[in-house]
């Protein structure tokens, strides 16, 4: 008789920023945050009281969002129902075990809880996937880093890992994506009066002018995926705009914040529909910033509507994007960039096939290789 074939264990890691899980947790989630020397670039030895006084500072802000939605980020819950979402997409997969884990960099369950998890299931293979679509030192780089010295405390370090960098313009992604954008624009155009124009906003998360003018690739790769949405949804004459939220510290960050865009929309008598295009889960920065700092400043400034497109959390579309993502990622067994390999990122960033370096390293510009 035939023996089974054993089926390769494959962990999945999925990385997100995490949030607090009670109102006590803000302010070391914050300090968590804050001190990272991917979010904070001081000399080491100012940074822990820098980045403390700096958490310090954002807690009130910080704990009154978190109130609105009960005093906890909603974004672990929401992850972990990606997770099962997607080991359902890949249950059938021939050949292999999927099993998903949740990595959060700055709450719980952080890197190193997941990397135990990951150990005691003893998987064949490990693959790396960041929640974030576009690739940012901030975010990927930081998170991929963070696993990096986990995976080794917890002797992960024999077990070969591919690490999926960034999937901006990943056209099962863009499809996702576009449908539910379509789905908001109908709805949105039917409640309007026909005389009144709709402008989409792109709203991505902001990041430091500065971290952008050192290598970041995150600004230009938004651009990408916005232009592919655009494309998928197929609007002729489509008004658009991309724009930046949640500025935290006072540098100067990229531009237009999304505040201004609906002070433009204001003056110029335009109905707004705001699509988050950086985050893929509902979090306090979609739900509270969005759906109620911006809406209330949108009403008061007199933007005759104003609409959200909802974020992916575990659409269906969605989630066999992010199961073909798995898929090619195993197939290219190595880092890398998406798909059509590292010419998709132009700038040099430290998770693409050029090896893996520490969060916020920015290198001399490698030849593609992909
Ligand atoms: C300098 C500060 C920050 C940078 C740079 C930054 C980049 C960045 N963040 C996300 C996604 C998320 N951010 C979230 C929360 C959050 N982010 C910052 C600061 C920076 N982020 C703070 C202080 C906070 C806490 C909330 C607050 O104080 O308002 C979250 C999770 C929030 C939740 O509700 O769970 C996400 C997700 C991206 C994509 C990004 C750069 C590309
Ligand atoms: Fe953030
Ligand atoms: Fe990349």
């Amino acid at each position: 008789m035939d023996q089974p074939i054993p089926r390769r264990r494959l962990a999945i890691v999925l990385f997100n920023l995490g949030g607090p899980d009670s109102p006590e947790a803000v302010r070391p989630f914050l300090v968590n945050l804050f001190t990272d020397p991917a979010i904070l670039r001081v000399p080491g030895f100012v940074r822990p009281w820098l980045g403390r006084l700096i958490a310090w500072r954002r807690t009130r802000p910080a704990r009154e969002n978190y109130a609105v939605l009960g005093g906890r980020s909603p974004l672990l819950e929401l992850t972990e129902r990606q997770a099962r979402a997607l080991e359902a997409a890949l249950a059938e997969e021939a050949g292999v075990e999927a099993k998903c884990f949740v990595a959060m960099r700055y709450w719980h369950p952080m890197s190193d809880a997941a990397a135990q998890a990951v150990k005691a299931w003893a998987p064949d293979e490990i693959l790396l996937l960041p929640l974030y679509p576009q690739y940012s030192t901030t975010t990927t780089g930081s998170s991929v880093a963070a696993w990096a010295e986990a995976a080794g405390r917890a002797g992960l370090g024999g077990v070969p890992t591919t690490t999926l960098c960034c999937w901006h313009s990943d056209p099962a992604f863009v499809r996702a994506t576009a449908a539910i954008l379509r789905r908001a624009h109908d709805e949105a155009r039917a409640a309007l009066p026909a005389e009144v124009p709709l402008r989409v906003l792109f709203s991505a998360h902001g990041l430091p002018e500065g971290i952008v003018r050192a290598g970041d690739p995150y600004q230009w790769q938004v651009e990408r995926s916005v232009a592919a949405v655009r494309a998928a949804l197929g609007i002729p004459g489509l008004d658009h705009a991309i724009c930046y939220q949640s500025r935290v510290t006072p540098q100067r960050w990229i531009g237009p914040s999304t505040e201004e865009e609906i002070g433009r929309a204001a003056r110029e008598g335009v109905a707004v529909l705001v699509c988050p295009i950086a985050f893929v889960s509902e979090h306090s920065e979609t739900l509270v910033e969005l759906d109620v700092e911006y809406r209330h400043l949108a009403e008061r400034l007199g933007v005759p509507g104003y609409f959200r497109a909802p974020a992916q959390n575990a659409d269906a579309a969605f989630v066999a994007a992010l199961a073909g993502l798995v898929r090619r990622a195993r197939a290219s067994g190595r880092a890398l960039c998406s798909f059509a390999g590292a010419r998709q990122c132009p700038r040099p960033h430290t998770a693409c096939p050029h090896g893996l370096a520490g969060a916020g390293a920015v290198r001399a510009a490698a030849p593609a290789t992909g």
